[in-house]
């Protein structure tokens, strides 16, 4: 291992299943609920609920409700308008520009990718607008906007406009109650939510309730999408402007190779655990005409509202790993993974989609021509202050054993389901025996670590134990800064590539503990070169012949890093 010292290595074993560890999506928990908005609308129920004595009588487990935990967005008769259609109608544009024109406003989108090309688009038209995901905190001058990921969907503040996008997200699994938490909870006047017709009858159900004036607007594909009769064929077939899907981080690679040795075209890649800044990169790399990189190898990380010049997208395959077993994608998936072909104002007319494999061809075509199931319900979650109250009534029980308790006695409306905590529960039994107060623990379980990757979990642990030890972590106790090198393999690369987690995971516990975690900066230069060496290897050590541009040299880097006094910056980067 090239700079962690990681000193336990043996990871305890969980009584949890193993869960979805899809190769594409940055790592997304949910924030802590404001104390004061969530005490405030509990408030209300409590003196509507308890029969004498306070909370005593309270049922903390009754989620039937969730609309009530906003009262900030509950003083507002909101303006909905739902913005449905198929990929690459325009949905995104048009509500991107009532929040362009609109003094304040916030965009929530489901990847960082979404939200750092609102930030770009709105700065570039003179509106300030910050950037805020989980791990960075960009903040213009005089910024009355905000773009952000939906997990920092801010709930707190009144705005004149918002915007969620994808919000058919709503019923993700995992994700999904912080779309239901950003459609219930942001206190706008307009709120323009984008996404799948699918999505319309839930949405207007869960709305009936909060007195939101809802409006639904349809939109049609700006240009065609054309499914291709043939398979592709043999990969001398592959032309500028192809994108080959993948759902594995291997087989990435090996097309990548494949690809690059007929020497006609060189790849971006992009898959889910690349630093998200390389993703920014490499997906830029290929939009650029005047670039080498003419084709794109991907993961479905593409698949949700990107704008990426695609002329054609060719799956490698529709099945896919999710965790558990393979199974085929669903229609959705498929919709939205070839939607990325033939963008409006991208140099093609059209786009056109196919696979590899001409069996899978049926599927592919009976999945675009099809309807994409209605949504049922929306995912929903505990907030923080729901387990505190609910903690006080079982004193002396760790996280795991309450969220657990909690989950199994809540009850909710039809309308909703439990999001996925199985990564929190994951979380909490490894951090359950330390020290800590209930809201710390709830924060580590909270962060955005990777429990099925062993480097990241095994950071994740010694933070927790230092912290609950010394209330001090200084990111040198687990990392010799400047021992990063260009990686020479791939299974170098995947730890470097883990490396990066565990910065991120620092830098996102410097955001909310910063006193206790002081090294920001140091874990954000580290992590910004831990994502240039990454670009390194894919560019110039992968898979393919050196090329004329020019590169960074290692040696240039590592005195980079290790700059005279001990200090680390990497702005000249
Ligand atoms: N009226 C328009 N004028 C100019 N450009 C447009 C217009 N409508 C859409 N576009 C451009 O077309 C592309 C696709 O639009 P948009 O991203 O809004 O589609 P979408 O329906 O949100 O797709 P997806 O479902 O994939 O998110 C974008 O690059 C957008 O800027
Ligand atoms: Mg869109």
């Amino acid at each position: 291992m090239a700079s962690m010292l990681l000193r336990q290595r043996r990871i305890s074993a969980l009584g949890v299943s193993r869960i979805l560890q899809a190769v594409n999506g940055d790592s997304f928990r949910l924030e802590p609920e404001s104390k004061c908005e969530t005490i405030a609308s509990l408030g209300v129920r409590i003196r509507n609920c308890s029969s004498g004595n306070g909370t005593a009588k309270f049922d903390f487990t009754d989620l039937t409700r969730p609309h009530t935990w906003y009262p900030n967005a509950r003083k507002k008769n909101r303006k909905v308008f739902l913005h449905v259609g198929p990929t690459n109608s325009g949905k995104t544009y048009h509500a991107l520009k009532r929040l362009e024109s609109s003094p304040s406003g916030i965009y929530c989108g489901p990847l960082r990718l979404l939200a750092w090309e609102v930030a770009k688009r709105l700065n570039k038209a003179k509106v300030p607008c910050d950037l805020i995901t989980g791990q960075e905190k960009e903040e213009v001058d005089g910024a009355k906007h905000k773009a952000v990921t939906v997990e920092m969907a801010d709930i707190t503040s009144d705005y004149q406009c918002a915007v969620i996008d994808e919000i058919q997200m709503l019923g993700c699994r995992t994700r999904g109650f912080s779309f239901t938490r950003a459609l219930l909870g942001i206190a706008a006047d307009e709120l323009h939510l984008c996404g799948d017709a699918a999505a319309v009858p839930l949405i207007q159900e869960l709305l009936k309730v909060t007195g939101d004036d809802v409006q639904v607007q349809s939109y049609e594909r700006l240009l065609p999408l054309v499914p291709l009769e043939l398979p592709l064929g043999s990969f001398s077939n592959i032309r500028t402007g192809d994108c080959i899907v993948s759902f594995s981080r291997k087989e990435i690679y090996r097309l990548k190779k494949k690809i690059e040795t007929g020497g006609s075209h060189l790849c971006s890649v992009v898959y889910g655990s690349l630093p998200p800044q390389t993703r920014t990169r490499q997906a830029t790399m290929f939009n650029d005409e005047s670039s080498e990189f003419d084709v794109l190898v991907a993961s479905d990380a593409i698949g949700m509202g990107l704008n990426l010049n695609i002329s054609r997208i060719i799956f490698s395959s529709l099945q896919k790993f999710d965790g558990l077993e393979m199974r085929d994608l669903t229609i959705p998936e498929i919709k939205q993974i070839a939607g990325r072909a033939g963008r409006y104002g991208s140099k093609f007319p059209w786009g056109e989609v196919t696979c590899l494999d001409a069996a899978d061809l049926p599927l592919l075509h009976s999945s675009l021509k099809s309807a994409s199931p209605i949504l049922e319900q929306a995912g929903v979650f505990p907030s923080f202050d729901l387990i505190y109250m609910y903690s006080r009534l079982k004193p002396k029980r760790g996280l795991y054993r309450l969220l657990e308790d909690f989950l199994e006695n809540a009850k909710l409306s039809e309308n909703y389901f439990f999001a996925n905590c199985e990564e929190m529960l994951k979380v909490a039994a490894v951090i359950d025996g330390l020290p800590l107060s209930l809201h710390d623990k709830y924060l580590f379980c909270i962060s955005p670590v990777d429990m099925n990757d062993e480097i990241s979990s095994q950071g994740l642990k010694q933070f927790a134990e230092t912290y609950a030890k010394k209330g001090l972590v200084h990111l040198r106790e687990i990392f010799t800064p400047g021992t990063l090198e260009v990686p020479k393999t791939p299974t170098a690369l995947k730890e470097l590539e883990s490396i990066h987690k565990v910065l991120e995971l620092y830098v996102w516990l410097s955001f909310r503990l910063d006193e206790s975690f002081p090294d920001h900066e140091l874990a954000s230069s580290q992590k910004t070169i831990c994502s240039l060496l990454i670009e390194e290897f894919l560019e110039r050590l992968g898979w393919q012949k050196p090329r004329s541009r020019k590169l960074t040299s290692i040696t240039s880097l590592n005195s980079l890093i290790e700059n005279k006094k001990g200090r680390y910056f990497c702005d000249q980067i």
